[in-house]
């Protein structure tokens, strides 16, 4: 990557981000819908663009927004790992002079209405955010990484956290019970993409996330640190997704510490486990990524 005699680039990419997209597919007068916000960027061979004010080789990023919606048109959106791989693919096969395609996607889901009935009316529903990147370099195979973020879940019991590190700093007791509430970000990468179903993935995943930290319904499960429940997290998703080469999670210990009502003794509270006050900073920050020791013969 020679630029002059004294600098040289290590990275350069450009491209549109935040394009939003709604589409719509109509089965008769059954509906369906998918919302995504997308992000492209680009690496060229050349840096004239940069260095030379030579704007010849320059996919516009306003280009890029359009290929967005032309291939959204003509292919449709079967969903965003699909539809990732064909954006990455197109500016690759297009146009010789890019070298890197980098494409991430987030969906936001919306649910039908009706308990799932209603044949075109939805509601939004943030509860979590499907992601995707795909990374792919010329004359190579994509990189494709799946994701969901935002997730934020909470259990009142069945989490405890105790026997940690004793020092001079510590002031933390022991906790049997604790409030456990955190906000998933999670991502995967596949060893695979032969005849993977990517819906089925995620939704597995999604699953496993849910099952992990809350156990059965009528039971639960226990948790004795965060620690613990991502990895077994992690466990489990290698477990039942075998084309899962990589997972990588990020669970927020979100702090919600009982009320200190001594600070009011004219009250005379003695117990309180009940009210709590949630604190969103700061945070715990308890993150791995588990990779699968032997690689996939799938
Ligand atoms: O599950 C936990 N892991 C920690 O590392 C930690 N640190 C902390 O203050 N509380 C907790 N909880």
């Amino acid at each position: 990557m020679a630029t002059d005699k004294d600098a040289m680039f290590t990275f350069r990419g450009y491209g549109k981000n935040f394009v939003r997209v709604l589409h719509v597919t109509r089965t008769g007068n059954i509906h369906h819908v998918k919302e995504l916000e997308v992000n492209t960027q680009l690496s060229l061979y050349s840096d004239k663009d940069y260095t030379h004010a030579d704007n010849s080789d320059i996919i516009a990023t306003d280009t890029q927004k359009n290929t967005v919606y032309a291939l959204a048109k003509q292919n449709g959106i079967t969903n965003i790992e699909e539809f990732a791989m064909q954006l990455a693919e197109h500016f690759l096969r297009n146009d010789s002079h890019v070298k890197r395609s980098h494409i991430y996607i987030e969906q936001v889901q919306w649910k039908r209405m009706a308990d799932g009935k209603h044949i075109h009316a939805f509601v939004s529903c943030p509860e979590v955010t499907r992601t995707c990147r795909v990374i792919q370099h010329k004359n190579e195979k994509p990189l494709v990484t799946s994701g969901l973020k935002g997730f934020k879940i909470m259990k009142t019991t069945k989490s405890s956290f105790t026997n940690f590190h004793k020092d001079e700093y510590r002031s933390l007791p022991d906790m049997e019970d604790r409030i456990f509430c955190t906000v998933v970000d999670a991502t995967w990468t596949y060893s695979s993409l032969r005849s993977l179903d990517f819906d089925w993935a995620w939704n597995t995943i999604k699953q496993c996330v849910e099952e992990t930290f809350a156990g059965c319904p009528k039971e639960g499960s226990n948790s004795p640190s965060v620690q613990n429940t991502l990895y077994l997290t992690q466990k489990q998703v290698l477990a039942k997704v075998p084309q899962v080469d990589e997972m990588t999670i990020a669970l927020p210990n979100v702090h919600a510490y009982p009320f200190d009502f001594s600070k009011l003794p004219q009250l005379n509270i003695k117990e309180n486990n009940e009210v709590f006050v949630p604190y969103d900073k700061p945070s715990g920050n308890i993150t791995a990524a588990l990779k699968r020791r032997h690689i996939s013969k799938l």
